[in-house]
């Protein structure tokens, strides 16, 4: 044997036992328990429409960290408070990015957005920017006055159909209330039909919601994707080129505009920043603006509106929280005017019945999936790079081993707990916790407060055709946002007599 066969032979020993050591220690790195899957189509097939409900039900069987394989993917499912903050709080940096997104490819300029934006110098830039310029507690002070005008359109079509004693339907009244105060504030006035395509601006967001939300087998199965098994990518192109029309026509508009006077809306603020570098740290583009606009009208419009609705229908559902909820109104503020957003910091009970709503009915009931950037160990478990991470906040807030009666509605289980929603109190996080949380936080539990404190304060609630509380339908509907399935009618009476309504 001569050198080089020698030497050659040792290093493919060496090389050996390398790969065979490598493949022992990847042996020993223990995923978290979850149930075997099907080849290829992974764990995919034991989630249907509902996945909080499927996702819980398997998680009383594995524990509060489960592994699961959707396609080739894999997927750490998070049950519990403890294991919660191990993700977003103990290993936040780690967690701190989104999966590949196809649906933000084509709808959002390449996850260009901020929602499904992967951690990295240009989301954090994005991020700042939102924080500071867009939603800080200053910027959004400045919509007050519109808020009321919004909110006074809103109390009078109610008191009209009060008048006419028939039932209001709630859902509606509420989502157009939404839409309309998120327009004004981003793009600076209330949709208009004829900007937008034949289909409709709401419809048309609805829709890229739900294919958003939607499980798209080509996030699972990458190898797939220039199939297009289940026509998405066709849908998506129209979709996105309606938005990219009506942003486009959006813009230009502002940049023609030259009123100086009147309130700063989003894509304002925005274009301030385009092609200013030197002056400004932020780096903004065109498609970023349009990726920003449609990321906050659809983070904003429909979670906003759903949770109204939801806590609505718990107070329609609980008269005797509703009785509380108006005495307390009554006190601090009187029967002789309306609410303001002023009065918010003293309605303590409000504040106890916007808690228990959240907690039974967070929007986001698997927040957005957070990735894994890096390999890490959680709680002894090995979490592998590129894991989707679903953090089940809904079973989080029906836990019985977490709250007493879980699945009752009762606001009295705060008083003297010091549990808010901000974040901080992981069995309680319904706008998420950590680097990736709501940054409209203030703005929503603002808008949330407001509107359901004015229209307990202003109107009596009865339930139409004689339907009793109990016979309320709860049943949810799961998408990007989790709202009521059925719509909610009521039937509204004035109860301001003192009060005339003269605005
Ligand atoms: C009641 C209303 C709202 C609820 C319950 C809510 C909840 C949430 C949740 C659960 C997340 C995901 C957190 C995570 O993945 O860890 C989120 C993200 C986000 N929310 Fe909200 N949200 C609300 C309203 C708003 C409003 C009014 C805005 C802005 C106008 C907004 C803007 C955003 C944005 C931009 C993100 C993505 C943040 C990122 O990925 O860095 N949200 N929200």
């Amino acid at each position: 044997m001569d050198w080089t066969a020698a030497t050659l032979a040792v290093a493919a020993v060496i090389l050996f036992f390398r790969v065979l050591s490598s493949k022992r220690s990847d042996n020993t790195k223990r995923l978290p328990p979850g149930p075997r899957g099907l080849p290829i189509l992974g764990n995919l097939l034991m989630v249907r429409t509902k996945p909080h409900y499927d996702l819980r039900r398997l998680a009383r069987k594995y524990g509060p960290i489960m592994h699961l394989r959707f396609g080739l993917m894999p997927v750490i499912v998070v049950s519990s408070p403890e294991a919660a903050e191990l993700f977003l709080k103990t290993h936040d940096l780690v967690f701190a990015s989104r999966p590949p997104h196809e649906a933000s490819k084509y709808i959002s300029y390449d996850q260009q957005n901020l929602v499904f934006s992967p951690y990295g110098s240009y989301w954090r830039n994005m991020r700042k920017m939102c924080t500071l310029e867009l939603l800080s507690n200053h910027k959004i002070s400045t919509f007050r006055s519109m808020r009321k005008q919004e909110l006074d359109l809103l109390v009078r079509r109610v008191r009209d159909g009060a008048a006419a004693g028939a039932a209001v339907d709630l859902t509606s009244e509420v989502t157009s209330f939404s839409t309309d105060v998120s327009c004004r504030m981003i793009i600076g006035k209330k949709y208009n039909r004829d900007d937008f395509s034949e289909k409709g601006f709401e419809a048309t967001i609805r829709e890229g919601m739900k294919i958003a939300a939607g499980f798209n087998l080509a996030d699972y199965i990458p190898q797939i994707r220039g199939l297009d098994l289940q026509g998405l990518i066709k849908r998506m192109k129209v979709i996105a080129k309606d938005f990219d029309d009506f942003f486009e026509k959006i813009i230009e508009e502002h940049v023609q505009s030259r009123d100086e006077n009147r309130v700063k809306d989003f894509v304002d603020v925005m274009l301030g920043f385009m092609g200013s570098e030197e002056t400004h740290e932020y780096r903004v583009e065109r498609d970023t603006i349009k990726a920003i606009i449609l990321d906050m009208l659809v983070a904003s419009m429909d979670t906003t509106a759903a949770t109204i609705d939801w806590t609505l229908a718990e107070l329609m559902r609980h008269p005797r929280v509703t009785k509380k909820l108006q005495k307390e109104l009554e006190d601090v503020v009187g029967t002789k005017r309306m609410v303001e957003e002023s009065d918010l910091e003293k309605l303590e009970y409000l504040d106890m019945v916007m808690k228990e709503s959240l907690r039974l009915h967070p929007v986001g009931p698997l927040l957005i999936p957070h990735a894994a950037r890096e390999d890490c160990t959680v709680n002894g478990f090995h979490i592998p790079k590129n894991a989707r991470i679903f953090i089940n906040i809904w079973a989080i807030g029906r836990d019985e081993r977490v709250w007493t009666d879980a699945e009752k509605f009762y606001p009295e289980r705060f008083i003297g707990i010091d549990i808010d929603v901000r974040g901080q109190n992981f069995q309680l996080i319904p706008f998420g916790s950590g680097r990736r949380g709501c940054p409209g936080m203030q703005l929503a539990l603002t808008v949330v407060r407001i509107v359901v404190a004015q229209l307990v304060h202003c109107f009596d609630w009865e339930l139409p055709d004689d339907m009793l509380p109990t016979e309320l339908d709860m049943s949810d509907d799961f998408g990007l946002v989790c709202p009521r399935a059925k719509h909610l009618q009521a039937i509204p009476t004035w109860r301001l007599n003192a009060l005339k309504m003269d605005f």
